[in-house]
């Protein structure tokens, strides 16, 4: 195990177990439905990569880069598009693939946004769902796993960007950022966190 590890919380086999369950449960779903899958960059490459493989049907991959993490702990609470995506979405059924939901603001950011581009349906896709008060609710269709508030790295999760080529999803120690981040240094207003 990495030393900046206190725990692995989800190993590399029950990863893949539950990969393969979601690629099949979506494969059903999604029967003669022309399916995007939209991943977010760069967190959820791996789970991305790993699942498309899993759906036997024919899909196109797409990715928008939105980022409100940057290197702390905390969201920013302010989502930045970095990268958009490379066509329309009005005759596709879009699912967002994230590799974690934990404020809940990057994915409510990209729902309003993609909505308004009148795709055939808008559904999400999530391995992580941290189970804390959400700053924004959002409908989630398919969830890998429920896990505790603690923050996680591996499998694409990072932490000041280090970390995503771990296997498995571990907790951090908090020594590896006490210092770095605190929560009243983030910029989410007190009405958000209402
Ligand atoms: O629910 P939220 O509190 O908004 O957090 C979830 C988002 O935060 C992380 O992205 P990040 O901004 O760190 O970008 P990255 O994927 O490039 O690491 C993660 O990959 C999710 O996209
Ligand atoms: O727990 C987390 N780990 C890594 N990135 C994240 N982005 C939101 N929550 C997390
Ligand atoms: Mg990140």
């Amino acid at each position: 195990m990495h030393e900046d590890i206190d725990e692995i919380m989800i190993s590399e086999e029950q990863v893949r177990a539950k990969v393969q369950e979601l690629g099949e449960q979506i494969t059903r779903d999604y029967q003669g439905k022309n399916l995007l899958l939209l991943g977010t960059l760069k967190g959820a490459v791996p789970f991305i990569a790993d699942l498309a493989r899993t759906i036997e049907l024919p899909l196109e991959v797409d990715y928008m880069a939105v980022a409100s993490y940057g290197n702390t702990t905390q969201s920013s609470g302010v989502v930045r598009i970095i990268k958009d995506l490379e066509g329309p979405i009005d005759q596709k059924h879009v699912l967002i693939i994230e590799d974690i939901i934990d404020s809940g603001l990057t994915l409510h950011y990209l729902v309003d946004l993609l909505r308004q581009r009148n795709p055939l349906s808008l559904r999400i896709c999530t391995l992580l769902n941290k189970e804390r008060t959400r700053l924004k609710q959002a409908e989630v269709s398919y969830v890998g796993f429920s896990i505790p508030d603690k923050f996680v790295v591996g499998y694409g999760l990072d932490y000041a960007q280090r970390y995503r080529n771990l296997p498995y999803i571990g907790i951090l120690k908090p020594s590896v950022y006490e210092g770095v981040a605190r929560p009243e240094e983030t910029h989410i207003s007190p009405a958000e966190k209402a």
